[in-house]
């Protein structure tokens, strides 16, 4: 029975048979210098590790938080911890390291994305990296302040209509870079048209892996249509990774202990889990690259209902009126 639930969380969080890898490709120093990164979420787990490498590569990191107060707290301990590093150098890029800003943003509400746009637009005059990198996994079900199930608002809604509204910026700010943070749970989902609010019924593994899949969807249709633009968009699945993501999932006493043994032996790090985000955000290797999918940073394979184009299409246009961007 443990050991059940051990597998069962296991496979909810990563996808049963995920190989973990655990690799790290270090950037060089200074890759990042000049450039201004924008990271949903980046206050902890995945963001976290994500935002501390390239404010180490030289980068002005912006961390879009919805908890101002956690994320400075978060912000001054990253701050410390460079500061720690670079005592401890020779670390090269420490002294060249980047600067880090909070920003306000709840991605379950239409007006606070908007505010954080409108800020965005006022006071930064680039965008060079976009990770749309929070999420929420399996929660009970709950509605964003516009009245959209949880998990698709956060995940896909409040994303879709951020990148849009900061698209002109990145277009401006070219060659520029958007990263998605998807998960290789998406194979479980489907696009319901007929009730993306889960209205009718709602299973959380399944609304997760829905707005997954229109990460990806979402991806593909947005490479599309910045073909020519010099700004490119890929997705990606971090694997299985030790963070407090599971928050929503109750794991009985009993079987916690097997399940802390089973993550710190088998999940990867923060650290680990963040290096393909930090590799689209930063590689030469993947310049001009756009519309693909990736993991243990390489490219890999989609299913095709992660492909099609008129799924991809209709989701767009859908989550344009959904957002209010069309009437
Ligand atoms: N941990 C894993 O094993 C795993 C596996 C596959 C995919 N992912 C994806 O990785 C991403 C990062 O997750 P993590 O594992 O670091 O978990 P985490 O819980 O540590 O990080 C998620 C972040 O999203 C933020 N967030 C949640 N709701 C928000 C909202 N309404 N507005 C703004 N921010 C909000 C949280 O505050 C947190 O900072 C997520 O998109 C998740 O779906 C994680």
């Amino acid at each position: 029975m443990a050991v059940a639930t051990a597998a069962a969380v296991l496979a909810a969080l990563g996808g049963a048979g995920t190989r973990v890898q655990r690799l790290r490709r270090g950037g060089d120093p200074g890759l990042m210098h000049g450039k201004t990164v924008l990271i949903t979420g980046a206050n902890s787990g995945l963001g976290r590790a994500t935002a501390a490498e390239l404010l180490r590569l030289g980068a002005r990191v912006i961390m879009g938080c919805r908890d101002r107060a956690r994320a400075e707290e978060a912000a001054s301990q990253l701050r410390r911890e460079l500061r720690q590093a670079a005592e401890c150098g020779p670390e090269p890029g420490v002294s060249g390291a980047g600067e880090l800003i909070v920003r306000e943003l709840d991605l379950a509400s239409l007006r606070s994305v908007r505010a954080f746009c409108q800020e965005m637009l006022q006071e930064e005059p680039r965008l060079d990296v976009l990770i749309n990198n929070a999420g929420i996994f399996q929660c009970p079900y709950m509605k964003t302040e516009d009245g959209f199930e949880m998990q698709f608002g956060v995940n896909h809604l409040g994303h879709f209509l951020l990148t849009n509204l900061l698209l002109g910026l990145l277009k401006s700010s070219a060659p520029s870079r958007i990263v998605v943070v998807s998960s290789k749970l998406y194979k479980y989902g489907d696009i319901n048209f007929d009730d993306l609010n889960s209205e009718q019924s709602y299973n959380k593994s399944f609304c997760y892996s829905r707005s997954k899949l229109a990460n990806i969807l979402f991806t593909r249709e947005l490479a599309r249509r910045l073909e020519g633009t010099n700004v490119t968009v890929n997705v990606l699945h971090p694997g299985i990774v030790r963070t407090n993501l599971g928050r929503h999932i109750h794991i009985p006493l009993l079987v916690k202990p097997l399940f802390n043994l089973v993550s710190w032996a088998f999940f990867k790090t923060p650290v680990e889990g963040a290096q393909t985000s930090i590799y689209l955000a930063s590689s030469p290797e993947v310049e001009g690259v756009s519309g693909r999918y990736f993991g243990d940073c390489k490219e890999e394979e989609l299913l095709p209902k992660a492909m099609d184009e008129s799924v991809a299409r209709k989701l767009w246009d859908i989550s344009e009126v959904m957002v209010g961007l069309l009437k």
